[in-house]
């Protein structure tokens, strides 16, 4: 059994290396956090903070905490989509990080989307290097080899809708008022290709369909029997249930699961090696009206 495992870590490591792996980050195999008896040591916690995201991590769980705290609404800027990048590459990096448990500390809004305002009366340079940090953000967390888990306290329309998708799990707290889905189609533009794959991975080819064209906000108990979130929870009960959700992925080597995880996300390489235009100037003028 340890000769198996051994052999598939090394597997795991050669094809990281040859770049079949996504190929920003190398699996992390039994790091040895994970080995550690709980309990044994006081938790160990880092932390780091910008003005738009703040990461907890507990180096005894091997888990981070990132928590969007940009008001009014979470909007998806290019300065937040930066910060967000680069807190999910310094977690990658750090071999004591396994998961990420991505939620908001902005009370009735998980996100808001992609921000309105970075689409209207910019230059084409602009928008060029906004749609370059949206289709990262995207890349990398879809990509991500932590476990990802999406604890969603609030709505999540549009761009805020792909962030919890392109996680592994998606937790929702049950609130009537809260809202979830891909309504692009509602404000008269169109969710890119890669918005649509990853909704239809989710919800399956129909359910998508009818989501999609219609621009449908889903409320809760809606999200969770089409798939769209896996599971309701009561508000107090998310972060408890994210953390048991989180504990039964990490339970499982990771270069197995990582392997997987790359095997069942293929359209990640075809946006990477395709890498697919900017909308034009004009396209966001007369999408915008602006
Ligand atoms: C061209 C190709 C693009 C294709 C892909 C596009 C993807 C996208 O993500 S487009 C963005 C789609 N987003 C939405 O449709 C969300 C719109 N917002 C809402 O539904 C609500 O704001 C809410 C449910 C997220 C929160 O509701 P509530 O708490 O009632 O807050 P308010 O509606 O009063 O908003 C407060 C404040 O925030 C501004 N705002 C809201 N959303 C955005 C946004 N996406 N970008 C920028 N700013 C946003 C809103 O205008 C209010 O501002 P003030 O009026 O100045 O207070």
């Amino acid at each position: 059994m340890a000769a198996v495992a051994a052999a598939a870590g090394t597997f795991a490591r050669r094809m990281a290396r040859s770049g079949v792996l996504f190929p920003r980050s190398s699996p992390q195999v039994w790091p040895q956090a994970a080995r550690q008896p709980p309990g044994l040591l006081p938790a160990q916690r880092r932390a780091f903070s910008n003005n738009k995201i703040l990461v907890e991590l507990d180096t005894s769980s091997g888990v981070a905490t990132m928590k969007f705290k940009s008001p009014p609404v979470n909007s998806l800027s290019l300065d937040f989509l930066t910060e967000f990048c680069i807190s999910l590459e310094k977690l990658e990096n750090d071999r004591a990080c396994r998961g990420l448990i991505i939620t908001s500390a902005i009370p009735r809004v998980f996100s808001s989307g992609l921000d309105i305002t970075e689409m209207c009366g910019k230059s084409t340079e602009h928008y060029a290097e906004f749609w370059r940090a949206v289709q990262e953000m995207w890349i990398r967390l879809y990509g991500s080899n932590l476990v990802t888990v999406a604890a969603i306290n609030g709505s999540s329309p549009a761009g805020g809708c792909l962030i919890a998708l392109s996680c592994d799990y998606r937790i929702m707290v049950e609130n009537p008022k809260y809202v979830i889905g891909l309504n692009e189609a509602q404000l008269g533009i169109v969710a890119p290709f890669w918005f649509k794959d990853t909704f239809v991975n989710a919800v399956g080819h129909r359910a998508a369909e009818r989501s999609l064209q219609l621009g449908l906000l889903h409320s809760v108990p809606e999200a969770h029997r089409m798939g769209l979130v896996d599971e309701v929870v009561p508000e107090e009960k998310l972060q408890e249930k994210a953390v048991a959700v989180m504990a039964q992925w990490l339970a499982l080597p990771d270069h197995a699961r990582q392997l997987t995880k790359s095997m069942m996300r293929k359209t990640f390489r075809t946006l990477s090696s395709s890498h697919p235009k900017t909308p034009s100037r004009s396209h966001f003028q007369r999408t915008w009206r602006c």
